[in-house]
Protein backbone atom coordinates (compact mmCIF):
# COMPACT_ATOMS: atom_id res chain seq x y z
CA UNK A 1 0.00 0.00 0.00
CA UNK A 2 1.71 3.69 -0.81
CA UNK A 3 1.78 5.78 1.64
CA UNK A 4 0.10 8.39 0.33
CA UNK A 5 -2.90 8.19 -2.37
CA UNK A 6 -4.33 10.81 -4.20
CA UNK A 7 -8.44 10.25 -5.46
CA UNK A 8 -11.34 12.44 -6.69
CA UNK A 9 -13.81 11.35 -3.96
CA UNK A 10 -12.54 10.97 -0.36
CA UNK A 11 -14.99 9.41 2.21
CA UNK A 12 -14.34 9.68 5.64
CA UNK A 13 -16.55 7.09 7.81
CA UNK A 14 -18.32 4.66 5.48
CA UNK A 15 -21.41 4.69 7.17
CA UNK A 16 -25.19 5.17 4.77
CA UNK A 17 -24.34 7.95 3.31
CA UNK A 18 -20.56 7.42 2.87
CA UNK A 19 -20.89 4.16 1.32
CA UNK A 20 -23.57 4.99 -1.32
CA UNK A 21 -21.76 7.97 -2.43
CA UNK A 22 -18.87 5.64 -2.72
CA UNK A 23 -20.19 3.16 -4.20
CA UNK A 24 -22.45 5.79 -6.93
CA UNK A 25 -19.20 7.55 -7.99
CA UNK A 26 -16.94 5.14 -8.10
CA UNK A 27 -19.12 3.30 -10.56
CA UNK A 28 -19.33 6.44 -12.51
CA UNK A 29 -15.37 5.86 -13.26
CA UNK A 30 -14.18 8.18 -10.32
CA UNK A 31 -11.17 7.19 -8.54
CA UNK A 32 -13.03 6.59 -4.77
CA UNK A 33 -11.53 6.03 -1.55
CA UNK A 34 -13.64 5.42 1.79
CA UNK A 35 -11.61 5.53 5.46
CA UNK A 36 -13.09 3.62 7.97
CA UNK A 37 -11.70 2.77 11.13
CA UNK A 38 -14.53 -0.45 12.39
CA UNK A 39 -17.78 -0.80 10.98
CA UNK A 40 -17.58 -1.98 7.27
CA UNK A 41 -20.79 -0.35 6.45
CA UNK A 42 -21.44 2.09 9.50
CA UNK A 43 -23.39 1.61 12.71
CA UNK A 44 -26.93 0.42 10.93
CA UNK A 45 -25.99 -2.88 9.59
CA UNK A 46 -23.25 -3.81 12.48
CA UNK A 47 -24.57 -2.36 16.19
CA UNK A 48 -27.68 -0.18 15.66
CA UNK A 49 -30.64 -0.43 13.60
CA UNK A 50 -30.70 -4.06 12.01
CA UNK A 51 -29.26 -5.96 14.62
CA UNK A 52 -31.16 -4.06 17.34
CA UNK A 53 -34.37 -5.03 15.31
CA UNK A 54 -33.16 -8.96 14.92
CA UNK A 55 -33.00 -8.87 18.47
CA UNK A 56 -36.25 -7.29 19.58
CA UNK A 57 -37.78 -9.87 16.85
CA UNK A 58 -36.71 -12.80 19.05
CA UNK A 59 -38.15 -11.20 21.88
CA UNK A 60 -41.23 -10.76 20.27
CA UNK A 61 -40.83 -14.48 19.53
CA UNK A 62 -40.67 -15.58 22.65
CA UNK A 63 -43.23 -13.44 23.67
CA UNK A 64 -45.67 -14.93 21.28
CA UNK A 65 -43.94 -18.55 22.66
CA UNK A 66 -45.26 -17.61 26.56
CA UNK A 67 -48.30 -16.92 25.06
CA UNK A 68 -49.05 -20.00 23.53
CA UNK A 69 -51.73 -21.74 24.94
CA UNK A 70 -53.96 -18.17 24.27
CA UNK A 71 -53.50 -19.52 20.17
CA UNK A 72 -54.13 -23.11 20.76
CA UNK A 73 -50.83 -24.35 21.31
CA UNK A 74 -49.24 -25.51 24.88
CA UNK A 75 -47.06 -22.84 26.63
CA UNK A 76 -43.93 -22.34 25.01
CA UNK A 77 -40.65 -22.95 26.77
CA UNK A 78 -40.04 -20.39 29.79
CA UNK A 79 -36.33 -20.21 29.16
CA UNK A 80 -34.46 -18.59 26.17
CA UNK A 81 -30.63 -19.21 25.14
CA UNK A 82 -29.22 -15.93 24.92
CA UNK A 83 -26.03 -17.56 23.01
CA UNK A 84 -28.56 -18.36 20.19
CA UNK A 85 -29.93 -15.36 20.07
CA UNK A 86 -26.99 -13.84 19.82
CA UNK A 87 -25.87 -15.93 16.87
CA UNK A 88 -28.93 -15.46 14.81
CA UNK A 89 -27.91 -11.91 15.03
CA UNK A 90 -24.38 -12.46 14.52
CA UNK A 91 -24.62 -14.35 11.46
CA UNK A 92 -27.06 -11.41 9.74
CA UNK A 93 -24.39 -8.87 10.74
CA UNK A 94 -21.89 -11.55 9.17
CA UNK A 95 -23.92 -11.88 6.14
CA UNK A 96 -24.74 -7.93 6.04
CA UNK A 97 -20.44 -7.45 6.15
CA UNK A 98 -20.32 -9.78 2.94
CA UNK A 99 -22.46 -8.03 0.92
CA UNK A 100 -20.86 -4.56 1.79
CA UNK A 101 -17.77 -5.96 0.55
CA UNK A 102 -18.98 -7.20 -2.64
CA UNK A 103 -20.65 -3.78 -3.07
CA UNK A 104 -17.20 -2.52 -2.78
CA UNK A 105 -15.41 -4.06 -4.89
CA UNK A 106 -18.26 -4.24 -7.57
CA UNK A 107 -17.92 -0.88 -7.68
CA UNK A 108 -14.45 0.29 -7.70
CA UNK A 109 -14.44 1.65 -4.75
CA UNK A 110 -10.82 1.36 -1.91
CA UNK A 111 -12.08 0.63 1.69
CA UNK A 112 -8.80 1.64 3.62
CA UNK A 113 -9.32 0.43 7.08
CA UNK A 114 -7.82 2.71 9.78
CA UNK A 115 -8.94 5.89 12.15
CA UNK A 116 -8.61 8.95 10.26
CA UNK A 117 -7.78 12.77 10.96
CA UNK A 118 -7.73 15.48 8.84
CA UNK A 119 -4.23 17.24 8.55
CA UNK A 120 -5.91 19.87 6.13
CA UNK A 121 -9.12 20.63 4.59
CA UNK A 122 -8.84 17.58 2.16
CA UNK A 123 -6.04 15.70 3.27
CA UNK A 124 -6.59 12.41 5.51
CA UNK A 125 -3.86 10.51 7.40
CA UNK A 126 -5.16 7.12 8.44
CA UNK A 127 -3.30 5.11 11.42
CA UNK A 128 -4.27 1.65 9.11
CA UNK A 129 -5.90 -1.09 11.34
CA UNK A 130 -2.59 -3.21 9.93
CA UNK A 131 -0.03 -0.90 11.32
CA UNK A 132 1.81 2.22 9.71
CA UNK A 133 0.28 5.58 8.68
CA UNK A 134 -0.92 6.29 5.34
CA UNK A 135 -2.13 9.72 3.73
CA UNK A 136 -5.32 10.01 1.79
CA UNK A 137 -6.01 13.62 0.07
CA UNK A 138 -9.27 14.55 -2.18
CA UNK A 139 -10.35 16.66 -5.19
CA UNK A 140 -13.32 16.34 -2.70
CA UNK A 141 -14.21 15.40 0.71
CA UNK A 142 -16.96 13.95 2.15
CA UNK A 143 -17.50 13.12 6.16
CA UNK A 144 -19.88 10.40 6.88
CA UNK A 145 -18.87 10.21 10.93
CA UNK A 146 -21.90 8.82 13.11
CA UNK A 147 -22.31 9.55 16.69
CA UNK A 148 -21.47 7.45 19.78
CA UNK A 149 -23.93 6.87 22.90
CA UNK A 150 -23.63 9.88 24.94
CA UNK A 151 -22.58 9.42 28.95
CA UNK A 152 -24.02 11.97 30.78
CA UNK A 153 -22.11 13.43 33.69
CA UNK A 154 -23.98 11.58 36.48
CA UNK A 155 -21.19 11.00 39.80
CA UNK A 156 -20.49 7.18 39.23
CA UNK A 157 -21.53 6.51 36.08
CA UNK A 158 -19.16 6.09 33.85
CA UNK A 159 -16.97 4.65 36.28
CA UNK A 160 -20.00 1.91 36.44
CA UNK A 161 -18.73 1.11 33.11
CA UNK A 162 -22.26 0.73 31.74
CA UNK A 163 -23.34 -0.72 28.46
CA UNK A 164 -23.98 0.87 25.42
CA UNK A 165 -26.43 -0.52 22.61
CA UNK A 166 -23.23 -1.87 21.48
CA UNK A 167 -22.60 -4.04 24.26
CA UNK A 168 -25.79 -5.04 24.78
CA UNK A 169 -26.27 -6.18 21.48
CA UNK A 170 -23.73 -8.52 21.87
CA UNK A 171 -25.00 -9.92 25.58
CA UNK A 172 -24.85 -14.04 25.97
CA UNK A 173 -26.77 -14.07 29.24
CA UNK A 174 -30.05 -12.80 30.40
CA UNK A 175 -29.36 -9.79 32.86
CA UNK A 176 -30.70 -10.45 36.27
CA UNK A 177 -31.75 -7.25 36.24
CA UNK A 178 -31.69 -4.48 33.77
CA UNK A 179 -31.53 -0.59 34.55
CA UNK A 180 -32.05 1.23 31.09
CA UNK A 181 -30.61 4.96 31.48
CA UNK A 182 -32.78 6.68 28.80
CA UNK A 183 -36.98 6.30 28.03
CA UNK A 184 -35.97 7.72 24.22
CA UNK A 185 -35.61 5.31 21.35
CA UNK A 186 -32.90 3.01 22.51
CA UNK A 187 -33.44 2.92 25.68
CA UNK A 188 -37.41 1.58 24.68
CA UNK A 189 -36.21 -0.25 21.70
CA UNK A 190 -33.91 -1.82 24.51
CA UNK A 191 -35.88 -2.51 27.25
CA UNK A 192 -38.58 -4.38 26.03
CA UNK A 193 -36.45 -7.62 24.55
CA UNK A 194 -34.81 -8.36 27.80
CA UNK A 195 -37.63 -8.23 29.90
CA UNK A 196 -38.83 -10.93 27.33
CA UNK A 197 -36.43 -13.19 27.56
CA UNK A 198 -36.86 -12.89 31.09
CA UNK A 199 -34.70 -10.14 32.87
CA UNK A 200 -35.79 -7.45 35.74
CA UNK A 201 -36.11 -3.92 33.72
CA UNK A 202 -36.32 -0.94 34.96
CA UNK A 203 -35.96 2.60 32.52
CA UNK A 204 -34.88 5.69 34.76
CA UNK A 205 -36.07 8.98 32.73
CA UNK A 206 -35.59 12.58 34.05
CA UNK A 207 -38.14 14.07 31.45
CA UNK A 208 -41.88 13.88 32.80
CA UNK A 209 -42.58 11.23 30.17
CA UNK A 210 -40.32 8.12 28.36
CA UNK A 211 -40.89 9.10 24.10
CA UNK A 212 -40.53 12.22 25.36
CA UNK A 213 -40.66 14.13 21.74
CA UNK A 214 -44.06 12.39 21.38
CA UNK A 215 -47.66 13.67 22.65
CA UNK A 216 -48.70 12.40 26.01
CA UNK A 217 -51.47 9.98 24.83
CA UNK A 218 -48.25 8.38 23.11
CA UNK A 219 -45.84 8.21 26.06
CA UNK A 220 -49.14 7.20 28.46
CA UNK A 221 -50.28 4.14 25.42
CA UNK A 222 -46.44 2.75 25.63
CA UNK A 223 -46.26 3.15 29.01
CA UNK A 224 -49.27 1.16 29.84
CA UNK A 225 -47.96 -1.83 27.71
CA UNK A 226 -44.35 -2.06 29.11
CA UNK A 227 -46.14 -2.03 32.57
CA UNK A 228 -48.50 -4.90 31.01
CA UNK A 229 -45.27 -6.68 30.61
CA UNK A 230 -43.93 -6.25 34.15
CA UNK A 231 -40.98 -3.09 32.76
CA UNK A 232 -41.10 -0.85 36.00
CA UNK A 233 -40.78 2.99 34.18
CA UNK A 234 -39.55 5.62 36.44
CA UNK A 235 -40.12 8.69 34.50
CA UNK A 236 -39.55 12.57 35.88
CA UNK A 237 -36.96 11.08 38.53
CA UNK A 238 -32.87 13.12 38.75
CA UNK A 239 -30.27 10.53 38.53
CA UNK A 240 -28.01 11.56 41.58
CA UNK A 241 -25.54 8.72 41.73
CA UNK A 242 -24.65 5.47 40.83
CA UNK A 243 -22.44 3.09 42.58
CA UNK A 244 -21.04 -0.75 42.01
CA UNK A 245 -20.21 -1.72 38.17
CA UNK A 246 -22.28 -3.14 35.68
CA UNK A 247 -22.50 -6.81 35.14
CA UNK A 248 -21.77 -7.16 38.67
CA UNK A 249 -23.77 -5.15 40.99
CA UNK A 250 -25.54 -1.56 40.67
CA UNK A 251 -26.66 0.83 42.97
CA UNK A 252 -28.58 3.77 41.03
CA UNK A 253 -29.74 6.54 43.14
CA UNK A 254 -32.22 9.05 42.24
CA UNK A 255 -34.58 11.90 43.03
CA UNK A 256 -37.71 11.04 42.66
CA UNK A 257 -41.28 13.07 43.08
CA UNK A 258 -41.55 10.70 46.37
CA UNK A 259 -37.70 11.75 47.35
CA UNK A 260 -34.78 9.94 47.45
CA UNK A 261 -35.05 6.14 45.98
CA UNK A 262 -32.08 3.80 44.96
CA UNK A 263 -32.75 1.16 42.43
CA UNK A 264 -30.33 -1.92 42.54
CA UNK A 265 -29.92 -4.14 39.33
CA UNK A 266 -27.12 -6.31 38.20
CA UNK A 267 -26.65 -4.17 34.71
CA UNK A 268 -26.42 -0.61 33.74
CA UNK A 269 -27.46 0.13 29.82
CA UNK A 270 -26.69 4.07 28.91
CA UNK A 271 -29.51 5.17 26.38
CA UNK A 272 -29.27 8.92 27.23
CA UNK A 273 -29.02 10.77 23.13
CA UNK A 274 -25.92 10.80 21.41
CA UNK A 275 -22.59 12.52 20.74
CA UNK A 276 -20.95 13.15 17.33
CA UNK A 277 -17.74 11.33 16.17
CA UNK A 278 -16.03 15.10 15.46
CA UNK A 279 -13.90 15.52 18.44
CA UNK A 280 -9.94 15.41 17.99
CA UNK A 281 -9.84 14.49 14.47
CA UNK A 282 -8.78 17.77 13.76
CA UNK A 283 -11.55 19.17 11.76
CA UNK A 284 -11.58 22.52 13.22
CA UNK A 285 -7.95 23.31 12.41
CA UNK A 286 -8.62 21.99 8.89
CA UNK A 287 -11.47 25.01 9.03
CA UNK A 288 -14.50 22.70 9.34
CA UNK A 289 -16.76 24.65 11.58
CA UNK A 290 -18.90 22.67 14.27
CA UNK A 291 -21.64 23.94 15.80
CA UNK A 292 -22.24 24.10 19.89
CA UNK A 293 -22.97 20.58 20.17
CA UNK A 294 -20.15 19.42 18.33
CA UNK A 295 -22.04 18.38 14.87
CA UNK A 296 -20.71 19.38 11.59
CA UNK A 297 -21.73 23.26 10.63
CA UNK A 298 -23.27 22.60 7.12
CA UNK A 299 -25.43 24.63 4.82
CA UNK A 300 -29.24 22.93 3.58
CA UNK A 301 -26.77 21.32 0.60
CA UNK A 302 -25.02 19.73 3.21
CA UNK A 303 -21.38 21.70 2.85
CA UNK A 304 -19.35 22.67 5.68
CA UNK A 305 -17.03 25.88 5.43
CA UNK A 306 -14.46 24.86 4.16
CA UNK A 307 -14.72 24.61 0.38
CA UNK A 308 -14.81 21.41 -1.41
CA UNK A 309 -15.83 19.40 2.06
CA UNK A 310 -19.40 17.99 2.49
CA UNK A 311 -20.44 16.38 5.55
CA UNK A 312 -23.49 13.51 6.07
CA UNK A 313 -25.44 11.76 8.25
CA UNK A 314 -25.98 11.94 11.74
CA UNK A 315 -22.46 14.15 11.77
CA UNK A 316 -23.72 16.68 9.93
CA UNK A 317 -26.73 16.97 12.49
CA UNK A 318 -29.70 15.82 9.99
CA UNK A 319 -31.92 13.81 12.10
CA UNK A 320 -30.63 10.38 13.39
CA UNK A 321 -32.10 7.93 11.21
CA UNK A 322 -30.81 5.27 8.72
CA UNK A 323 -33.11 6.72 5.65
CA UNK A 324 -32.08 10.39 6.67
CA UNK A 325 -28.52 9.51 5.98
CA UNK A 326 -29.28 8.55 2.60
CA UNK A 327 -31.83 10.96 1.33
CA UNK A 328 -28.25 12.84 2.48
CA UNK A 329 -25.95 10.92 0.03
CA UNK A 330 -29.13 11.59 -2.35
CA UNK A 331 -28.96 15.10 -1.55
CA UNK A 332 -25.28 15.55 -2.28
CA UNK A 333 -25.21 13.20 -5.18
CA UNK A 334 -27.74 15.48 -6.81
CA UNK A 335 -26.03 18.77 -6.70
CA UNK A 336 -22.73 16.90 -7.73
CA UNK A 337 -23.96 15.89 -11.01
CA UNK A 338 -26.07 18.97 -11.54
CA UNK A 339 -29.10 18.75 -9.81
CA UNK A 340 -30.74 21.63 -6.71
CA UNK A 341 -31.34 19.54 -4.06
CA UNK A 342 -31.80 20.48 -0.48
CA UNK A 343 -32.88 19.56 2.63
CA UNK A 344 -35.23 22.16 3.15
CA UNK A 345 -39.09 20.96 3.89
CA UNK A 346 -38.31 16.93 3.81
CA UNK A 347 -40.76 15.22 5.08
CA UNK A 348 -39.25 12.76 7.61
CA UNK A 349 -41.24 9.71 8.88
CA UNK A 350 -40.02 7.23 11.34
CA UNK A 351 -41.40 3.94 13.77
CA UNK A 352 -39.79 2.97 16.95
CA UNK A 353 -39.69 -0.63 17.26
CA UNK A 354 -41.38 -0.78 20.66
CA UNK A 355 -44.59 -3.74 20.97
CA UNK A 356 -46.99 -1.95 20.04
CA UNK A 357 -44.57 0.06 17.84
CA UNK A 358 -44.80 3.87 17.02
CA UNK A 359 -45.03 5.48 14.24
CA UNK A 360 -45.44 8.89 12.84
CA UNK A 361 -44.95 11.46 10.03
CA UNK A 362 -46.06 15.08 10.00
CA UNK A 363 -46.97 17.10 12.91
CA UNK A 364 -48.45 16.22 16.03
CA UNK A 365 -50.57 17.68 18.73
CA UNK A 366 -47.81 19.28 20.83
CA UNK A 367 -45.87 20.45 17.25
CA UNK A 368 -49.35 21.89 15.92
CA UNK A 369 -49.87 23.94 18.87
CA UNK A 370 -46.61 25.02 19.09
CA UNK A 371 -46.47 26.31 15.57
CA UNK A 372 -50.14 27.68 15.80
CA UNK A 373 -51.52 25.23 13.10
CA UNK A 374 -55.11 25.13 13.80
CA UNK A 375 -56.03 21.35 13.52
CA UNK A 376 -58.97 19.14 13.59
CA UNK A 377 -58.12 15.31 14.99
CA UNK A 378 -59.45 11.90 13.82
CA UNK A 379 -58.76 9.36 16.77
CA UNK A 380 -59.59 5.57 17.07
CA UNK A 381 -58.22 2.54 19.17
CA UNK A 382 -56.71 0.03 17.93
CA UNK A 383 -59.04 -2.09 18.29
CA UNK A 384 -61.34 -0.55 15.69
CA UNK A 385 -59.08 -1.81 12.98
CA UNK A 386 -60.55 -5.18 12.45
CA UNK A 387 -57.14 -6.83 11.99
CA UNK A 388 -55.88 -6.42 15.00
CA UNK A 389 -58.59 -8.14 16.32
CA UNK A 390 -57.62 -11.37 14.10
CA UNK A 391 -53.73 -11.40 15.84
CA UNK A 392 -55.27 -10.38 19.22
CA UNK A 393 -52.81 -7.36 19.20
CA UNK A 394 -55.48 -4.80 20.00
CA UNK A 395 -53.41 -2.19 21.95
CA UNK A 396 -52.70 1.34 20.89
CA UNK A 397 -54.81 3.89 18.71
CA UNK A 398 -54.40 5.82 15.14
CA UNK A 399 -54.59 9.74 15.04
CA UNK A 400 -54.67 11.98 12.10
CA UNK A 401 -54.25 15.80 11.96
CA UNK A 402 -56.02 17.77 9.26
CA UNK A 403 -56.15 21.24 8.77
CA UNK A 404 -59.36 23.36 9.80
CA UNK A 405 -60.21 25.37 6.63
CA UNK A 406 -58.96 22.94 3.72
CA UNK A 407 -59.09 18.74 3.85
CA UNK A 408 -55.14 18.88 4.19
CA UNK A 409 -52.95 16.00 5.83
CA UNK A 410 -51.11 17.68 8.85
CA UNK A 411 -49.34 14.51 10.31
CA UNK A 412 -50.42 11.05 11.53
CA UNK A 413 -49.65 9.05 14.47
CA UNK A 414 -50.01 5.44 14.56
CA UNK A 415 -49.33 3.56 18.34
CA UNK A 416 -49.71 -0.32 17.47
CA UNK A 417 -49.21 -3.42 15.68
CA UNK A 418 -48.00 -2.55 12.10
CA UNK A 419 -46.85 0.93 12.84
CA UNK A 420 -44.23 1.36 10.79
CA UNK A 421 -45.97 0.36 7.39
CA UNK A 422 -48.75 2.06 8.02
CA UNK A 423 -47.36 5.32 7.93
CA UNK A 424 -45.83 4.85 4.62
CA UNK A 425 -49.05 4.79 3.12
CA UNK A 426 -50.08 8.41 5.15
CA UNK A 427 -46.98 9.61 3.83
CA UNK A 428 -47.86 8.74 0.19
CA UNK A 429 -51.07 10.76 0.56
CA UNK A 430 -49.32 13.56 2.17
CA UNK A 431 -46.14 13.82 -0.40
CA UNK A 432 -49.29 13.62 -3.20
CA UNK A 433 -50.88 15.98 -1.57
CA UNK A 434 -54.21 14.37 -1.55
CA UNK A 435 -56.83 15.50 0.97
CA UNK A 436 -58.02 12.74 3.78
CA UNK A 437 -60.85 12.50 1.90
CA UNK A 438 -59.28 10.20 -0.46
CA UNK A 439 -57.85 7.80 2.21
CA UNK A 440 -61.56 8.00 3.67
CA UNK A 441 -62.80 6.71 0.43
CA UNK A 442 -60.39 4.40 -0.91
CA UNK A 443 -61.45 0.53 -1.66
CA UNK A 444 -58.67 -0.91 0.82
CA UNK A 445 -58.01 -4.19 1.47
CA UNK A 446 -59.98 -5.97 3.86
CA UNK A 447 -58.91 -7.19 6.44
CA UNK A 448 -55.52 -5.27 6.51
CA UNK A 449 -54.01 -2.46 8.75
CA UNK A 450 -54.36 0.27 6.05
CA UNK A 451 -58.34 -0.90 5.77
CA UNK A 452 -58.13 1.08 9.23
CA UNK A 453 -57.07 4.22 7.46
CA UNK A 454 -60.52 4.66 6.08
CA UNK A 455 -62.28 3.78 9.47
CA UNK A 456 -59.84 6.41 11.22
CA UNK A 457 -60.23 9.09 8.47
CA UNK A 458 -64.44 8.89 8.80
CA UNK A 459 -63.96 9.53 12.71
CA UNK A 460 -62.65 13.26 10.97
CA UNK A 461 -64.61 16.16 12.09
CA UNK A 462 -65.83 17.71 9.37
CA UNK A 463 -66.18 21.86 9.64
CA UNK A 464 -67.92 23.46 10.78
CA UNK A 465 -68.06 21.97 13.82
CA UNK A 466 -67.06 24.28 16.17
CA UNK A 467 -66.56 21.73 19.00
CA UNK A 468 -65.18 19.62 17.74
CA UNK A 469 -62.62 21.84 16.47
CA UNK A 470 -59.30 22.44 18.38
CA UNK A 471 -57.48 25.72 17.70
CA UNK A 472 -53.79 27.04 18.57
C1 LIG B 1 -29.43 1.13 18.86
C2 LIG B 1 -29.81 1.99 17.69
C3 LIG B 1 -30.87 1.60 16.88
C4 LIG B 1 -31.23 2.39 15.79
N1 LIG B 1 -32.29 1.99 15.04
C5 LIG B 1 -32.65 2.72 13.96
C6 LIG B 1 -33.73 2.30 13.14
O1 LIG B 1 -34.38 1.28 13.39
N2 LIG B 1 -34.04 3.05 12.06
C7 LIG B 1 -33.33 4.17 11.74
O2 LIG B 1 -33.65 4.80 10.75
N3 LIG B 1 -32.33 4.61 12.52
C8 LIG B 1 -31.97 3.91 13.61
N4 LIG B 1 -30.91 4.32 14.39
C9 LIG B 1 -30.16 5.51 13.98
C10 LIG B 1 -29.18 5.16 12.85
O3 LIG B 1 -28.39 4.05 13.26
C11 LIG B 1 -28.28 6.32 12.49
O4 LIG B 1 -29.05 7.47 12.24
C12 LIG B 1 -27.49 5.99 11.23
O5 LIG B 1 -26.78 4.78 11.38
C13 LIG B 1 -26.51 7.13 10.93
O6 LIG B 1 -25.76 6.81 9.80
P1 LIG B 1 -24.49 7.68 9.44
O7 LIG B 1 -24.12 7.27 8.07
O8 LIG B 1 -24.71 9.10 9.71
O9 LIG B 1 -23.37 7.22 10.49
P2 LIG B 1 -22.76 5.79 10.86
O10 LIG B 1 -23.52 4.67 10.25
O11 LIG B 1 -22.57 5.79 12.32
O12 LIG B 1 -21.36 5.79 10.12
C14 LIG B 1 -20.26 6.51 10.56
C15 LIG B 1 -19.02 5.68 10.31
O13 LIG B 1 -17.86 6.50 10.46
C16 LIG B 1 -16.86 5.73 11.08
N5 LIG B 1 -15.93 6.70 11.65
C17 LIG B 1 -16.18 7.66 12.57
N6 LIG B 1 -15.08 8.38 12.82
C18 LIG B 1 -14.10 7.87 12.05
C19 LIG B 1 -12.73 8.18 11.86
N7 LIG B 1 -12.14 9.18 12.51
N8 LIG B 1 -12.01 7.45 10.99
C20 LIG B 1 -12.57 6.42 10.31
N9 LIG B 1 -13.87 6.08 10.44
C21 LIG B 1 -14.62 6.79 11.29
C22 LIG B 1 -17.61 4.89 12.09
O14 LIG B 1 -16.86 3.75 12.47
C23 LIG B 1 -18.86 4.54 11.31
O15 LIG B 1 -18.74 3.32 10.61
C24 LIG B 1 -30.53 3.57 15.49
C25 LIG B 1 -29.46 3.97 16.30
C26 LIG B 1 -29.11 3.19 17.40
C27 LIG B 1 -27.95 3.62 18.27
N1 LIG C 1 -36.26 3.09 15.44
C1 LIG C 1 -35.48 4.13 15.18
O1 LIG C 1 -35.62 4.80 14.16
C2 LIG C 1 -34.39 4.48 16.13
C3 LIG C 1 -34.01 3.59 17.13
C4 LIG C 1 -32.98 3.95 17.99
C5 LIG C 1 -32.36 5.19 17.84
N2 LIG C 1 -32.76 6.02 16.85
C6 LIG C 1 -32.12 7.35 16.69
O2 LIG C 1 -31.06 7.47 17.60
C7 LIG C 1 -31.22 8.67 18.35
C8 LIG C 1 -30.67 8.50 19.72
O3 LIG C 1 -31.50 7.67 20.53
P1 LIG C 1 -31.43 7.77 22.10
O4 LIG C 1 -32.50 6.92 22.67
O5 LIG C 1 -30.02 7.58 22.54
O6 LIG C 1 -31.73 9.30 22.34
P2 LIG C 1 -33.15 10.02 22.58
O7 LIG C 1 -32.86 11.46 22.50
O8 LIG C 1 -34.20 9.45 21.71
O9 LIG C 1 -33.53 9.61 24.07
C9 LIG C 1 -32.67 9.86 25.13
C10 LIG C 1 -33.52 9.91 26.38
O10 LIG C 1 -32.64 9.92 27.50
C11 LIG C 1 -33.08 10.88 28.41
N3 LIG C 1 -31.93 11.32 29.19
C12 LIG C 1 -30.86 12.03 28.76
N4 LIG C 1 -30.01 12.23 29.77
C13 LIG C 1 -30.55 11.66 30.86
C14 LIG C 1 -30.15 11.55 32.21
N5 LIG C 1 -29.00 12.09 32.66
N6 LIG C 1 -30.96 10.89 33.07
C15 LIG C 1 -32.12 10.35 32.63
N7 LIG C 1 -32.56 10.43 31.38
C16 LIG C 1 -31.78 11.07 30.49
C17 LIG C 1 -33.69 11.98 27.56
O11 LIG C 1 -34.60 12.77 28.31
C18 LIG C 1 -34.37 11.17 26.46
O12 LIG C 1 -35.68 10.82 26.80
C19 LIG C 1 -32.71 8.95 18.33
O13 LIG C 1 -32.96 10.31 18.47
C20 LIG C 1 -33.11 8.46 16.98
O14 LIG C 1 -32.98 9.49 16.04
C21 LIG C 1 -33.76 5.69 16.00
Amino acid sequence: MPASQSCDILVLGSGESGKYLAWTMAKSGLRVVVIERALIGGSCPNVACLPSKNIIYSGHVAALARRGAEFGLPDGPARVDMGAVRERKRRMVQDLIEVHRRNYAASGAALVMGEGRLVAPRSIEVALREGGTQVCSGERVFLNLGTHAAIPAVPGLAESQPLTHVEALELGVVPEHLIVLGGGYVGLEMAQPWRRFGSRVTVIEQGPQIAGHEDPDVAQAITERFEAEGIEILAGVKPERVDGRSGDRVDFHVQGPAGPQRISGSHLLVAAGRTPNTRGIGLEEAGIALDARGYVRVNERLETTARGVWAMGDCAGSPQFTHVAFDDFRIVHANLTGGKRTTQGRVVPYCMFTDPELGRVGLDETQARKAGVAYRVAKIPMAAVLRTRTLSEPHGFLKALVAVDSDQLLGFTAVGVGAGELVAVVQTAMLAGLPYTALRDSVLTHPTMAEGLTVLFAAAPTPPVADSRKRA
